[in-house]
C-alpha cells in the first residue's frame, strides 16, 4: 500500500478496494516498526487517526468523500492541533497541548483527512538539518548517517520512508524545499499570502508559509488544493481566488520559457548537482521549453539580508515564551524577573538563544538603520531582480542546495557553514515568490534536487511544470532500500 502515491490512493479508497482504516492501520504498524532509526515523529496519534480513519470510511460510503478524505497524513509539530502536544521542537512547549486548531490543519480535518502525528523538525524551525530539535535529530532514510534536511526534516523523512502518504512543511527560509531535495521529495512553498498562517507558530512572520509535501507535483496540487484559500484570521492572507491545481498538470511546456540564473551556477556547487540540472535542461527542452541564462545580480546579499532579517522578526515573536501562561517554566522562581530569565534560559537550545540575541542586537536602537534598515533594502533589491527576471522568462530553474545531505554532525558546531546551505533558497522568501522543489537525480545513492521559482501565485504553472517533468523521468517513484 505504502509504494502508491497520494492521487493512487486517493483512487483505491474511492473504488473501495481499500479502506481507510486499513491504511491508517499500515501506517502505524510502519512507524511503529521503522521509526525508531528514523525520528521522523515526535508524536504518533494512533487513537484519533483510527477515529478519523474509521469517519472517513463512512463518508466514503455515504458518497460526500473528496480526494483528501481517508488519506493518512501527518503535519509538521510546528501547526497548532487542538487538544495535542504542539512543541516545535523545543522544551520550551515540550508540555504545550493546543487549546486550538490552525487553519490549515482544520482545513485537513474538513476534507476528511487522517492525521497520523507530528513531525520533527528544527527547534522553531530554525536550522537546515533537524538536528536542533529537543527530541533529537531526524535522519535521511536514504542514508541514517546523514541529515534529512530542515527545518521540515521530519517531514521530508517521514513521506521518503513511508511513513505517512503525504505532509505539511512550513518554509521561511527553505524549510520545505532543502528537505525535499535531500531526501528526493517534491515540495512546494507557495507565495506569501497564499496559505493561511493562523495557528502556525511564528518564526519569522513576513517570510513564513506553509506548504505540502509528497512524492509527487500530482499529488503536491491535491495537498495545496486543501491548504491554499483565504483566512480573515490572518492580516496577510491573501484574497485571490483559487484555481484547480489539478486541472493543469498536463498542459503543454511548448514555448515555455526557463531562465538560468548564472549566479546560482557559480562556485560552490556540487558538480554532480550541476550536471543533473543540465540534465534536466534538455529534457525540459524536449519538452519543447525554451532555456536562456539570467542574472539576480543581488542574490550573493541574501544570506546576510535573510540572517538579520529572520533572526530580528524571531525575537520578536520569542519573546511571548516567558514561562507565565504556557510552555516551560523553571522551578522555584525568585521574583518575575528569574522567573522569564531561567524559564527562556533553560527552555530554549542554543541555535535559538543565537538567533534571539542576533536579532535583538539588530534591532536594537544604535544599529537598527546599519543591520535591519538595510537588510530591508537588500530584501527589495532582491524582490526587483525577480521583477526583472521574470520580465524575461516565465520560470527559474536552479538547485535547491549546493550540495546533497551531510553527515550528521558534520555542520552543527559551526553555524555560518550551516546558514550557507540556504544560499539557494531563501531568495524565493525574501521576494515572497513561490518554489517548487523537486528530484533531478541521485548521485552516490543520494537524492540532488532542484527547484523551480515563479511569478507570485504561479503555483498552478509550477506544478503543471514539474508534473510534466515527472512523466519523462522516474526520480520520483525511486524508494530508499528498506523502505
Ligand atoms: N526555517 C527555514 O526555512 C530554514 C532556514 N534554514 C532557517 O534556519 O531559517
Amino acid at each position: 500500500m505504502h509504494e502508491k502515491t497520494l492521487a493512487e490512493l486517493s483512487q483505491a479508497l474511492q473504488n473501495k478496494t481499500l479502506s481507510s482504516v486499513e491504511l491508517t492501520q499500515h501506517y502505524l504498524k510502519r512507524i511503529e516498526q521503522l521509526d525508531g532509526s528514523l525520528n521522523s515523529y515526535i508524536t504518533v496519534t494512533a487513537e484519533s487517526a483510527l477515529e478519523q480513519a474509521a469517519a472517513a470510511d463512512a463518508r466514503i460510503a455515504a458518497g460526500n468523500a473528496g480526494p483528501l478524505t481517508g488519506i493518512p497524513l501527518a503535519h509538521k509539530d510546528l501547526f497548532c492541533t487542538q487538544g495535542q502536544r504542539t512543541s516545535c521542537g523545543s522544551k520550551m512547549l515540550d508540555n504545550f497541548i493546543s487549546p486550538y486548531e490552525s487553519t490549515v490543519t482544520q482545513r485537513f480535518l474538513d476534507a476528511g483527512a487522517v492525521s497520523l502525528g507530528k513531525t520533527n523538525l528544527d527547534e522553531f524551525a530554525m536550522g537546515s538539518s533537524t538536528e536542533s530539535s529537543f527530541y533529537g535529530p531526524t535522519r535521511n532514510p536514504w542514508d541514517t548517517d546523514r541529515v534529512p534536511g530542515g527545518s521540515s526534516g521530519g517531514s521530508a523523512a517521514a513521506v521518503a520512508g513511508r511513513l505517512c502518504v503525504a505532509a505539511t512543511g512550513t518554509d521561511t527560509g527553505g524549510s520545505i524545499r532543502q528537505p525535499a531535495g535531500f531526501t528526493a521529495l517534491t515540495g512546494l512553498k507557495p507565495t506569501y499570502g497564499r496559505v493561511s498562517r493562523w495557528g502556525m507558530v511564528a518564526y519569522a512572520s513576513s517570510l513564513d508559509q506553509g506548504g505540502p509535501m509528497a512524492r509527487t507535483a500530482e499529488d503536491c496540487a491535491l495537498m495545496l488544493q486543501v491548504m491554499a484559500g483565504f483566512d480573515a484570521k490572518d492580516s496577510t492572507s491573501v484574497e485571490q481566488p483559487v484555481p484547480d491545481y489539478s486541472a493543469s498538470l498536463s498542459d503543454s511546456l511548448k514555448g515555455l520559457r526557463i531562465g538560468l540564473p548564472k549566479e546560482y551556477f557559480a562556485a560552490g556547487l556540487d558538480a554532480a548537482t550541476s550536471d543533473a540540472i543540465s540534465a534536466a535542461v534538455k529534457q525540459f527542452q524536449a519538452l519543447g521549453a525554451e532555456v536562456r541564462e539570467i542574472s539576480l545580480p543581488n542574490a550573493e546579499l541574501a544570506i546576510p539580508a535573510y540572517y538579520v532579517i529572520a533572526p530580528a522578526e524571531a525575537s520578536s515573536n520569542l519573546s511571548r515564551f516567558d514561562g507565565v501562561r504556557f510552555g516551560y517554566r523553571c522551578d522555584h522562581p525568585a521574583d518575575l524577573t528569574d522567573l522569564y530569565k531561567r524559564s527562556r534560559a533553560e527552555g530554549f537550545g542554543a541555535e535559538v538563544k543565537r538567533r534571539i540575541m542576533v536579532g535583538t542586537y539588530a534591532l536594537s536602537a544604535g544599529y537598527y538603520d546599519a543591520y535591519y534598515l538595510k537588510a530591508q533594502k537588500i530584501r527589495r533589491l532582491i524582490k526587483n531582480d525577480f521583477m526583472a527576471a521574470y520580465e524575461q522568462v516565465d520560470v527559474i530553474l536552479c538547485p535547491t542546495s549546493p550540495t546533497p545531505a551531510f553527515k550528521i554532525g558534520e555542520k552543527i558546531d559551526d553555524p555560518v557553514s550551516l546558514y550557507l546551505t540556504d544560499i539557494y533558497t531563501i531568495t524565493a522568501n525574501l521576494a515572497g515568490v513561490p518554489g517548487i522543489a523537486l528530484p533531478a537525480g541521485f548521485a552516490n545513492g543520494l537524492p540532488l534536487g532542484m527547484q523551480l521559482l515563479g511569478p507570485y501565485f504561479s503555483e498552478a504553472r509550477l506544478l503543471n511544470i514539474a508534473h510534466q517533468y515527472q512523466q519523462v523521468t522516474d526520480w520520483h517513484q525511486r524508494a530508499p532500500a528498506g523502505y
